[in-house]
């Protein structure tokens, strides 16, 4: 995976990073021990490039006789294909980020809230393409992250649902005034050519990535998972499959050839040399490497 532009560490040296590190810090994380060891090392690569981004801009309304103001809000773009695990590990960057910096306000927020809903997409002849470029209210998300940045009061966005298959008409997630965002989700990175793109908002940028045979499974799996969970929710899309496991099975194997595996080779895997980080998982989600942007 990774090229001459990205320093290569294996997962035992990437570790003992995260170890030494976690030492400064009593943690009292409620992640795994097994994710806490994966992505602990991150903190202190957001926090150093956090502190280097502050100075700097302290710097600059120092040399044009601004006042002294609040600093931008940190932006951290994670990405990777459908099912390989972003929303997971952006909860544990999370978690771990706060522990370090127990003051700073950190968000969450999916890329999915920036779909155009269902019937849109049917208009445009998307239904289809959903996660694809094309799918996503671009200018929105690039609205909302300015907003972010210039610390507008009262942020929302629309959310999405994976239950229910669509942007819900009537709720919203309240972002309020943020420290830290993190933006996940699939083709994040993506640039349409706007002048302005998400991408040129983020200060740091994620790919997780993984053998595709093996986020298949994964996507298959929560397939399952999502047809359990629908058992008793009449209103869930997946509802309709809980009496024909057969299908379900055939129908998530097409989803994922027809949808989510083109997505991740046409759109997704491209965006991942522009990545500052890429980590790398095996099996069982274990992370086995990762690579930092040299250059
Ligand atoms: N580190 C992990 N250990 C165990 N299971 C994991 C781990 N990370 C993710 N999973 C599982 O893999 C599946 C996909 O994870 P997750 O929902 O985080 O993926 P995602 O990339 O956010 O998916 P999507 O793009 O479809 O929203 C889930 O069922 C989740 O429980
Ligand atoms: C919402 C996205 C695009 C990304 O999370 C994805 O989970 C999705 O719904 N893709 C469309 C095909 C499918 O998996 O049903």
């Amino acid at each position: 995976m990774a090229n001459v532009n990205y320093t290569v560490l294996r997962a035992d040296k990437w570790h003992a990073i995260g170890a030494e590190f976690m030492a400064k810090y009593a943690w009292e994380t409620p992640v795994t021990a097994t994710l806490q060891a994966d992505y602990q090392a991150l903190v202190p690569l957001v926090i150093t490039k956090m502190e280097h981004n502050h100075a700097a801009e302290i710097m600059w309304q120092d040399i044009l006789g601004q006042p002294i103001g609040k600093v931008k809000p940190f932006i951290i773009g994670l990405t990777g294909s459908v099912a390989v695990g972003k929303s997971t590990s952006a909860k544990t960057i999370k978690q771990l980020l706060a522990e370090a910096l127990p003051e700073a306000q950190i968000e969450i927020v999916t890329t999915d809230n920036f779909l155009y809903n269902n019937q849109i997409l049917a208009n445009r002849g998307l239904t289809d393409r959903k996660g694809f470029p094309e799918s996503y209210n671009i200018e929105a998300m690039i609205a909302f992250l300015k907003a972010v940045k210039e610390r507008h009061a009262d942020i929302t966005v629309p959310v999405y649902s994976h239950e229910y298959y669509d942007i819900l008409p009537y709720q919203v997630q309240m972002i309020g005034q943020p420290d830290i965002v993190i933006l996940e989700g699939v083709n994040a990175l993506h640039r349409q050519g706007q002048a302005l793109a998400p991408i040129d908002l983020m200060d740091l940028t994620i790919y997780i990535d993984a053998p595709t045979a093996l986020i298949k499974n994964w996507f298959l799996q929560r397939f399952e998972r999502l047809v359990d969970a629908a058992e008793n929710e009449p209103a869930s899309y997946y509802h309709k499959f809980i009496t024909d496991r057969l299908a379900a099975r055939q129908l998530a194997e097409e989803v994922w050839h027809a949808v989510n595996e083109r997505n991740l080779k046409e759109c997704i895997i491209p965006a991942r040399a522009l990545a500052d980080i890429i980590v790398e998982k095996g099996p069982n989600h274990l992370v086995t490497q990762v690579a930092l942007r040299k250059y």
